[in-house]
């Protein structure tokens, strides 16, 4: 996917204001901007950041338009891929979750500059983020599938659709995850990538819960 139909697939997508275009290039520009001295993304990706990241993350809104009513929790942002994206392009409020001070600050200047109303940040560890009913979690490039559900059960409840990014090793993460994890879980090409699957789950607990009830 080039630049070109990177936007061109986001403009097909989504029909949004303008406002929310200025807002995802002015994210963009901002990122782009920080990367320069933080590691925030590839140096190799960075001339192709539309298709890259902003598509890549988008897609998952198109992924989660099943879900139930309520938050979006995104597990180590980072530079806010997808959880920035997603609150850009999106309605429900976005808490996206990440323990490095820098990114932590980079986040909340984007949304302070963005003025995002629907955005914030638990800068912290996703094991101690207060428990609570996310309607869609989301985690790309976070963690192994087992250690990421381990961490993070206690976000989300058996309504939660998890939408998990995990390029080329999906199926095999999953079957890794599948002893200790029950759920009903399929894998969904990336739009970007033909290589590339997400995880989407949904109904996820440990295999011992439901056995022992
Ligand atoms: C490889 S980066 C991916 C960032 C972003 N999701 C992306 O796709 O570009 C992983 C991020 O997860 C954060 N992270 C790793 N373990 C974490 C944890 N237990 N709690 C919170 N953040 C964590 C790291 O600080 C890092 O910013």
């Amino acid at each position: 996917m080039t630049e070109d139909e990177a936007r061109a697939w986001l403009r097909a997508q989504f029909s949004v204001p303008r406002e929310t275009w200025d807002r995802l290039e002015r994210y963009v520009a901002l990122l782009l901007h920080a990367a320069e001295e933080q590691n925030l993304i590839a140096e190799s990706t960075k001339a192709h950041i539309w298709a890259r990241h902003i598509v890549d993350s988008a897609q998952l809104l198109l992924l989660a338009e099943e879900a139930g009513e309520g938050g979006w929790v995104d597990l180590g942002s980072g530079a806010g891929l997808p959880g920035m994206v997603i609150a850009c392009l999106g309605e429900r409020s976005v808490l996206m979750v990440e323990s490095r001070r820098k990114r932590i600050g980079f986040l909340e200047e984007v949304i302070g500059e963005l003025d995002l109303r629907n955005a914030s940040v638990f800068g912290g560890r996703v094991e101690v983020v207060p428990p609570q009913a996310a309607a869609v979690i989301s985690a790309r490039a976070y963690a192994p599938l087992p250690r990421l559900l381990e961490s993070a059960v206690h976000i989300g409840d058996k309504n939660t659709l998890w939408v998990l990014p995990k390029g080329r090793n999906a199926e095999i993460e999953l079957e890794t995850a599948r002893p200790a994890w029950q759920g009903a879980f399929h894998v969904e090409r990336s739009v970007t990538d033909v290589e590339s699957a997400i995880i989407v789950a949904r109904g996820v607990e440990p295999v011992t819960r439901r056995a022992r009830a």
